[in-house]
């Protein structure tokens, strides 16, 4: 069994004792629920540096990254550097995140914020909307594409933005519909931890006009950003890179002005 089977394991028995504890009438109660939903494809668009900055404390393939900012710290350091929006990480058992974080990062910024998470049920796209979260990730290796088809559509209906995220053709492939706004693809395998930018320039050509295509993970420097733009990405997901840093706000302020400049 790899990783990705695991997780998905746990979550399913995670979200199914969520739903016995917090009821759906109690996320849709939530003031946060009422909130208009900021857009991240806006964002991007009319972005020079397209970067979205991720809140990530460890993760499968790298056991501590940094475990001593608050997110309160982060998000606002992301903010203040010109990020497009922040990724937060919500899962606890291997990334060492939460609900709260997300929550933290709603209250400290304004910034379009993708809840970061192995979404398999709706209740999961509830508890985003209720927590603050503008954007949601999708991951068509972990999802059928009927799964794909209901989860999106009913993300869009609360009025949050759909990541879809991909590693191969196949995913690509299977995955496509007008009912995500985002296209990512992961440089990462999430079955193995291979990292390589050829997937993000591979896989692109195929992916259609309409879906804002997202670079995600292993990108490290500003020579990939320059690498990735020729082949029609205008987001990059950066986690670790800023993460590892005692402050990933000022690393993020130091990439962005060179990614522009
Ligand atoms: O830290 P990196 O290599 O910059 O990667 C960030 C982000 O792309 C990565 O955390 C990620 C991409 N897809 C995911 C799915 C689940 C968990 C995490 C991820």
């Amino acid at each position: 069994m790899n990783i990705l089977d695991k997780i998905v394991i746990d979550k399913r028995k995670e979200v199914e004792l969520k739903k016995s504890i917090v009821p759906i009438s109690q996320l849709e109660a939530s003031i946060l629920f009422e909130k208009t939903t900021s857009s991240l494809v806006h964002k991007l668009r009319n972005s020079n540096s397209g970067i979205i900055a991720e809140h990530k404390r460890r993760s499968p393939s790298k056991a501590v990254i940094n475990q001593n900012n608050s997110v309160f710290d982060v998000a606002i350091g992301y903010e203040n550097a010109g990020a497009c929006g922040m990724s937060v990480l919500t899962d606890g058992k291997y990334f060492g995140g939460s609900m709260d974080d997300l929550l933290l990062a709603r209250a400290s910024v304004k910034l379009p914020l993708l809840r970061k998470e192995f979404v398999i049920d709706e209740y999961q796209i509830l508890e985003a909307k209720a927590y603050g979260a503008d954007v949601i990730l999708l991951i068509a290796a972990i999802l059928t594409r009927a799964e794909i088809k209901a989860l999106s559509q009913f993300a869009q209906s609360l009025k949050l933005e759909v990541l879809l995220e991909v590693h191969n053709e196949e995913e690509l492939q299977k995955s496509k519909m007008p009912s995500l706004d985002l296209l990512g693809v992961n440089n990462r395998n999430l079955k193995t931890f291979t990292v390589s930018l050829e997937t993000s320039k591979t896989l692109s050509t195929l992916i259609p006009n309409d879906f804002v295509k997202v670079s995600e993970s292993g990108i490290s420097s500003v020579e990939a950003i320059k690498e990735l733009q020729p082949y029609g990405f205008e987001g990059f997901l950066i986690g670790e890179n800023f993460m590892k840093t005692d402050n990933p706000g000022e690393s993020a302020s130091q990439f962005i002005k060179q990614v522009t400049s």
